[in-house]
């Protein structure tokens, strides 16, 4: 997560999440909070209908393209007339940190920096001034937050400020720039909001943690996700995915549509579980208590994400709201839960004597919580109980996601479908896929790269500096919050051709795996630098096997009379009512092996699975738009 942090889909809330305010979760302040979803979204190209997927005759799924072309001119003609009449003006700023950087570097303390540069701003003015976009809070009512903000990049460009009253962002959808904040400068950047939003459910986990103890933690936990241990989450992945294809197997012989949001939600949580702390779920079948604590939680990190005011941080406010004490007895149920698998597995470990290696693994719970138990993972309890809660986070709600807008675009692109089909069928008959087979499953592969770019989870990337420094030609100021937008970098038409299209055939087959270094930081599913996401690989084959396992046994349509697909969000981007669909048994596939090159491998020194790295691939359009320019 995204910042995977999101903490969103929860299954019986689709109708209440259509009407959340659509503001990110780590937007907080009070300047926000009359932002309202109307509930649907307006961007055409995610509007899915019931004749998608081949079902109705080709006119009508012609029209209905014409129709959504013909609302999104509309869309974005109104929002060009708002932006062109004022609405949102163009301002100036800037500030001198060259100059300050330099005297940063010389030991000067921040202190004395902020007093001598509140004299100093005037003497600024040389510097090239950062586009400022004065908003509105009504200009992104409606919508998801980062589609307005497609907008106002399409016109203010790679990187530009947005104000609203008296809080200020930097928006960047520049790729050297973010390339120059995650990977070459990322010491001179926290995750800012994100971590006092998060703080109350992952604590001082991955995800949030800075500094050094983000080093020391992503040290021990890193190793944990090595080659062995990811392709023994293969059988995982695949018997899960088999309890899912039980569930639509029944479905589809009752005839009952499937709400397929809800249900991938429920496979990742149940994956997730096992594989980080070896606790089945098993939400596919059963809603236990521990299943709603933990999206009692889930929906409580977006709620307070999009608060206008804090109340719960009102002392006696938790102890009086039969809200809050809800969401206080899900979080206990959770951390107990934590604690509890936390001493069986210590005590495990104690008896198993384990001969600690590289690639340690125990067979019977290969989760990552043995591994780093038996690594003699010197850490506090709290730590590790907010280590593993983030590592459930990160990796169920974006998988979750992930899957989904993959079968919503699937089912738009019939004949992107049927190639799909046909390799799986070709790679895996009828049979479970294998770890041999993730290499050999390409366009599966491609298809779910083109999912990530289109649909990337999060759509955003919160950072806030630690110091002054220079985004291209731009000097900022310590404290600035930054929202790098992967949405607006994965859809801009100056990087990609059809940058709207779903076309996984953009990707050549027989290419390396895309990635943010082999495409110039113009494609970042996962983030880049130090901080890039550590489930990548464990992610990839995760989507990979669920989508080859789906595919193989059904067909899948958008239900007749489903409601539209719009976009929500919250980190992850979500639906605003579900996505509904009709599922059909396929008839027994013919089994015709072959296919064999390599398009991962695995990760250098760290041991972790990832993708490979090298020269860039056709993908983005070679120009790369520049701030430096
Ligand atoms: C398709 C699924 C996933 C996507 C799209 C995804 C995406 C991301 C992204 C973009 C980041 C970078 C956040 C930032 O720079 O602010 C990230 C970080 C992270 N992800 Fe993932 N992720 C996925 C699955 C997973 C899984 C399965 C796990 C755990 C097994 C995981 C664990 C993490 C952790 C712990 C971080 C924080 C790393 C750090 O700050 O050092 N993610 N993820």
């Amino acid at each position: 997560m995204a910042a995977n942090i999101s903490l969103l889909n929860v299954p019986s809330s689709s109708s209440v999440r259509a009407h959340k305010l659509q503001i990110p979760p780590f937007i907080t302040s009070s300047s926000f909070s009359a932002i309202q979803n109307g509930g649907k979204c307006k961007f055409s190209s995610v509007l899915a209908c019931a004749s998608s997927n081949g079902r109705k005759p080709e006119s009508v799924d012609t029209g209905v393209k014409k129709a959504e072309k013909i609302l999104e001119q509309k869309r974005r003609a109104e929002l060009s007339a708002r932006i062109a009449s004022g609405e949102f003006t163009v301002q100036q700023s800037g500030f001198p940190s060259v100059l300050r950087n330099g005297l940063s570097k010389l030991g000067i303390s921040n202190e004395i920096l902020d007093f001598l540069f509140k004299w100093a701003v005037d003497l600024d003015k040389d510097y090239p001034k950062i586009p400022e976009a004065k908003g509105k809070i009504s200009a992104i009512r409606s919508e998801p937050f980062f589609i307005p903000l497609y907008e106002l990049y399409l016109t203010y460009g790679g990187i530009f400020r947005l104000t609203f009253g008296p809080k200020s962002f930097l928006i960047v959808s520049d790729p050297s720039i973010a390339k120059h904040i995650l990977k070459d400068n990322p010491k001179a950047y926290s995750k800012g909001i994100l971590a006092e939003i998060l703080e109350f459910v992952m604590g001082k986990g991955l995800i949030p943690a800075d500094g050094e103890l983000w080093r020391v933690r992503r040290r021990a936990i890193v190793p944990s996700l090595h080659q062995k241990y990811v392709s023994a989450m293969i059988s995982l992945f695949g018997e899960a995915t088999d309890r899912l294809c039980k569930k639509l197997d029944a479905a589809s012989f009752d005839g009952q549509d499937v709400e397929m949001e809800s249900l991938f939600s429920r496979l990742t949580l149940d994956i997730i579980g096992k594989a980080v702390f070896n606790y089945d779920f098993d939400s596919l079948t059963n809603d236990t208590g521990i299943v709603e604590a933990v999206y009692t939680v889930l929906r409580e990190a977006e709620d307070r994400s999009v608060a206008p005011i804090p109340i719960w941080e009102i002392p006696i406010w938790k102890d009086i709201s039969p809200h809050q004490k809800k969401v206080a007895a899900a979080l206990k149920l959770i951390n107990d839960t934590l604690d509890g698998l936390i001493a069986i597995c210590k005590r495990m470990v104690d008896e198993e004597d384990p001969q600690f290696h590289v690639e340690y693994m125990n067979e019977q719970d290969p989760s990552i919580l043995h591994f780093l138990l038996a690594s003699g993972d010197d850490v506090s309890s709290k730590q590790l109980r907010d280590d593993l809660m983030t590592m459930l986070i990160a990796g169920h709600e974006t998988s979750a996601a992930v899957l989904t807008w993959t079968f919503y675009l699937l089912s738009k692109e019939p004949i992107v479908m049927s190639k799909l089909q046909n390799e799986v069928d070709c790679v895996l008959g009828d049979r479970f896929p294998t770890i041999e087979d993730m290499k050999k499953l390409k366009y599966t592969t491609r298809v779910i790269n083109e999912s990530l770019r289109l649909y990337p989870q999060p759509p955003v990337l919160i950072r806030r500096s630690l110091e002054g420094d220079m985004l291209g030609k731009y000097p900022i100021e310590r404290g600035e919050d930054i929202f790098i937008s992967i949405w607006n970098l994965h859809r801009s038409p100056n990087l990609w051709d059809d940058s709207d299209k779903f076309i996984p055939d953009r990707w050549p087959i027989d290419g390396l795996n895309p990635n943010e270094t082999n495409q110039n930081f113009c494609y970042l599913p996962f983030g880049g630098g130090p901080r890039k996401c550590l489930g990548d690989m464990f992610a990839s084959f995760e989507a990979i096997v669920a989508v080859s396992m789906l595919v193989q046994r059904f067909n899948f349509q958008v239900a007749l009379g489903a409601p539209p697909v719009g976009m929500t969000t919250g980190a992850t981007i979500h639906t605003t009512e579900g996505l509904r669909m009709t599922v059909t048994r396929r008839t027994r596939p013919p089994i015709m092996p072959k296919l064999e090159k390599t398009m991962f491998e695995v990760d250098d020194e760290s041991g972790k699975g990832s993708a490979p790295e090298g020269e860039p691939q056709l993908g983005p359009k070679s120009e790369v738009s520049s701030a430096n320019s």
